[in-house]
């Protein structure tokens, strides 16, 4: 504004040529000086009257508040708030984080300002080889990002086609019961089990392979290595989002780490769809890759994806739909396991909507309820995208009577505020029940910012469909088919560390029994 008015007023006046106005002389001199201390002084009080930013800690210079930050962010960020106010400003490097954890702050930027924060502060990592301009987490709002996400909303999450490959997540969680029950008496590493079947889910439905034995716990193993160790990288402090002048060095070596592992992930991407688009067209349940195909086929602008785009989605499906699925069937086992009256509800629960000589099938999930209510409440107390993924303003913005500038970090604390005691009664406590009652509290789509795992507005999760069938119908099984022991009778703990995704510390470990007198039901 300040240059517009210097620009349009000041230098016509200093640059004017004789005899236009009011170049005569002193008074010209004069017109000018006033021209230039009005400025100055504009400058001043639209300066002082601007809201200030939100208060934070002292950080030193250059570096701000980077060598204090802590490893378990949300719980560091939590702290702060406490200390500071529901929204803080923390200086790392370059880069302004704004962490916000109320949910009357939430809602003003997340619905209210919907549109200027629906923009990604795109790391530099993430940029790697078009990756991060052509998917969608990672895209910024536009066109191209409304196109993808109604993409996957309207066609690939809808009911018909999440309806068209139902029997590929049976056949993978079929093959998990199968495993467990080769290894009844013994003691299971169940986040390990739960973590396979997610991935093994994922890559059925997304382009349709099975993998059995060896090669699924293996190339399980392997994908999940290097999608922690890819994520890792993208979110990593990186000096070159700090200090952007440094990118071009890549002073960590983040990029050629993420361009190794993108690499990887593309080249098995490539083969798929290569070897779909020449070979015979796939008989029987429909993948993702055969419906984005057949969009494409349709030639239509509005459903068609470049080769790029496509390579891009897969690995956002991949990344967004295995950790957190299996992040959160693993913390609903735990509460249970610790909960043993919780436990015994949902097993009271599934003996009379499936019945002991049935296997549960995902057209039992609307009816049970109490298991639904377990879900929302594991993900209040754990949930798996704790701090949401950071947004960003195109523009600067007042919030909550502060001033947040222009492309700064947006984090939502959604870990604090589903814990909070203001919003919520006994916040620590895993009570299912409170989901049966709290209906206003318990949808999935961000309407109420007490309670948003999901994020909410132009940016919410796309994967919310499959993501409640995936985890209701994971947690059933297992609970259906066995019974679960403690090893030595220790309950497990529910230390939680900040990774790819809020997950247990240490993995839970338990024995298996058969529930089911019928064998033919474990195969
Ligand atoms: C329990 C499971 C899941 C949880 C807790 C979860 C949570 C989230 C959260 C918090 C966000 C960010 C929202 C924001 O920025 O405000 C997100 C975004 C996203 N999720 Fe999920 N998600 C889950 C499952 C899935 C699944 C199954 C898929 C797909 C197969 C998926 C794909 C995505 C994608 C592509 C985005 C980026 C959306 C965008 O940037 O516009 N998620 N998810």
């Amino acid at each position: 504004m300040m240059s517009n008015f210097y620009d349009k007023l000041v230098v016509p006046v200093l640059a004017c040529e004789e005899g236009s106005w009011p170049c005569n002389g002193p008074a010209a001199l004069a017109t000018a000086l006033a021209i230039v201390c009005f400025a100055w002084w504009a400058q001043k009080v639209i300066t002082k009257t601007k809201p200030p930013l939100p208060p934070g800690p002292p950080g030193l210079p250059i570096l701000g508040n980077l060598p204090f930050i802590q490893p378990d962010f949300h719980q560091y960020a939590t702290k702060l708030c406490q200390i500071y106010g529901p929204i803080i400003k923390l200086q790392l490097g370059r880069k302004i984080w704004i962490v916000i954890s109320s949910p009357s702050i939430a809602k003003e930027v997340l619905k209210d300002h919907d549109a200027i924060f629906a923009n990604r502060d795109t790391p530099a990592a993430a940029l790697v080889d078009t990756y991060g301009g052509f998917d969608i987490v990672w895209r910024s709002n536009g066109p191209e990002l409304h196109k993808l996400r109604k993409l996957v909303v309207r066609e690939i999450m809808s009911n018909k086609s999440l309806e068209a490959c139902y029997a590929l997540r049976r056949r993978e969680i079929r093959q998990m019961i199968k495993d467990i029950y080769g290894k009844v008496g013994s003691s299971v590493d169940l986040s390990e089990q739960i973590f396979l079947t997610t991935i093994s889910v994922m890559i059925s439905m997304l382009w349709g392979d099975s993998l059995n034995g060896e090669e699924r716990s293996r190339l399980g193993i392997e994908f999940r290595k290097r999608l922690e160790e890819f994520v890792e990288l993208i979110g990593a402090p990186n000096v070159s989002d700090l200090f952007p002048v440094l990118a071009a060095f890549d002073l960590q070596g983040i990029k050629s780490k993420t361009k190794k592992h993108l690499s990887w992930f593309y080249g098995i991407f490539e083969s798929v769809i290569v070897h779909r688009t020449k070979g015979k067209k796939k008989e029987g349940s429909k993948d993702f890759l055969e419906q984005l195909l057949e969009l494409n086929q349709r030639g239509d602008d509005k459903t068609s994806l470049s080769m790029k785009e496509m390579k891009a989605l897969l690995l956002d499906m991949i990344i967004g739909g295995s950790d957190t699925t299996s992040a959160t069937v693993e913390w609903a086992m735990t509460e249970l396991l610790r909960h043993p009256d919780k436990m015994n509800r949902v097993i009271e629960e599934l003996e009379k909507v499936v019945g002991k000589q049935n296997i549960v099938e995902e057209s039992h999930l609307l009816r049970l309820l109490y298991l639904e209510a377990v879900v929302k409440e594991t993900l209040r107390i754990h949930p798996a995208a704790p701090l949401l993924v950071p947004h960003m303003p195109a523009t600067t913005c007042i919030v909550s009577g502060y001033t947040i500038p222009k492309h700064s970090t947006i984090i939502f604390n959604a870990w604090a505020i589903q814990r909070d005691p203001e919003f919520w009664e006994h916040p620590l406590r895993f009570e299912p029940e409170r989901f049966l009652k709290e209906t206003e509290k318990a949808s999935y789509l961000g309407n109420d910012f007490r309670f948003f795992p999901f994020g909410s507005g132009r940016r919410i999760c796309v994967g919310i469909p499959l993501a409640e069938k995936m985890v209701t119908h994971l947690l059933a099984a297992l609970l259906h088919s066995f019974e679960w022991e403690l090893p030595n009778g220790v309950m497990p703990d529910i230390k939680d560390k900040l990774g790819i995704v809020l997950s247990r510390v240490e993995p839970l470990v338990v024995i298996p029994t058969a529930r089911l007198s019928n064998s033919l039901s474990y195969q």
